[in-house]
């Protein structure tokens, strides 16, 4: 895609929302060297990234510490100014018209809350509708819907401080959904939530895009958000784009392995000469052997049942966290901080 299709493509009332074209970000720091010296230092956060967002997708975006998530959520919310590329968001160049732009989007950053300390939940969502001019039957609309789904009734009159961090976040999603954002980006919004937390906020996020067709980008390092609420999902890994595509996939390219568990009549020595499979582990009669996950189970089950006395069996898939850490190791790093001048 050239710059110009991005440009002329990405209007916001077509299918396509979200655009970004070999988009950079190159943060100039100075490091110490030695005890008195100081060297000027780039660090690529953000390096050649492109892709789309269609309108009412929910995408998930992870990677390690330090990939440069949140420098592209802050990109896309105009809150940074790349150092080169393009973004368009609902035709819109963030980073040059920020103000335009904050009508349309929605941002929760699960670190920091955007809502004031001392004041209670209520008041903070009426200075929300006065900032952004939410018209009072939409406000109380959107705030109805947040309230019952997010179950925040008896907080509403407590001051922000006061709140756990889990109803905190609850309140941060409801603060930016209240002017009907067409786009909501989330940086880690379950990140120290307890599990019942975790479940209500991702059920909202569920329904949210469901039936509003908000269209959702979010960052996590707890795949089970990926798993419970993302088709598509993006990898970055220092700065640059290493997947895109469906969360099955990741299988694929992780080189991940499914693993056949059988129970055996008896003890018996390590399964041997399956083709395809290796026993990776033996507990008594029970023998559990790897395979790829790419592969047919069929086949591996077949060789085993015909020459060892086979009891039961199950087929285990691959563990996410374990292919994408996989993924991690395999992408070589490389040199991120060129040469000091
Ligand atoms: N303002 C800044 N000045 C200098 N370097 C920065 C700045 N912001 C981010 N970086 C660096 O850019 C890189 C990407 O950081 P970023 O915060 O985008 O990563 P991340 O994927 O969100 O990580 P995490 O999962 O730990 O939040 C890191 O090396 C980080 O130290």
């Amino acid at each position: 895609m050239t710059a110009d299709q991005v440009d002329g493509q990405v209007d916001g009332n077509g299918p396509e929302f979200i655009a970004l074209e070999g988009v950079e970000k190159v943060f100039r720091v100075r490091r110490k060297a030695g005890r008195l010296r100081r060297v000027k230092q780039e660090v690529r956060a953000v390096d050649g990234i492109g892709f789309r967002i269609g309108r009412g997708e929910m995408v998930g975006y992870i990677g390690p510490n330090g990939a440069g998530k949140s420098t592209t959520i802050k990109m896309l919310t105009g809150i940074l100014v790349p150092s080169g590329g393009r973004i368009r968001v609902a035709g819109i160049d963030p980073s040059k018209e920020r103000t335009r732009l904050a009508r349309r989007m929605g941002v929760v950053f699960g670190q920091r809350t955007t809502l004031w300390w001392d004041l209670p939940l209520r008041d903070s969502y009426e200075l929300v509708r006065r900032m952004y001019r939410v018209p009072y039957d939409t406000y109380r609309k959107n705030l109805d819907r947040c309230v019952e789904l997010l179950d925040l009734g008896p907080l509403l009159d407590a001051p922000v401080r006061q709140l756990s961090l889990g109803q905190r976040m609850r309140g941060d999603i409801a603060a930016a959904l209240l002017h009907d954002p067409e786009v909501l980006y989330l940086d880690e919004p379950t990140i120290g939530l307890d599990v019942i937390s975790k479940a209500r906020v991702r059920e909202f996020l569920r329904e949210v895009n469901a039936t509003l067709g908000t269209t959702i980008l979010l960052t996590t390092h707890d795949l089970t958000d990926i798993e419970q609420l993302c088709r598509r999902v993006m990898v970055i890994d220092h700065g640059r784009l290493v997947y895109d595509g469906a969360l099955d996939g990741l299988h694929g390219i992780g080189g991940s392995e499914r693993t056949l568990v059988v129970d055996l009549e008896r003890e018996l020595p390590p399964i041997e000469g399956v083709p395809g499979a290796r026993t990776v582990k033996v507990e008594g009669p029970r023998q559990w052997l790897a395979f790829p996950a790419t592969q047919s189970a069929a086949p591996v089950v077949a060789a085993v049942a015909e020459r060892w006395p086979l009891v039961d069996l199950s087929v285990r898939e691959p563990d996410i966290e374990d292919v994408i850490a996989r993924m991690y190791t395999r992408s070589a790093p490389k040199p991120r901080t060129p040469e000091a001048r």
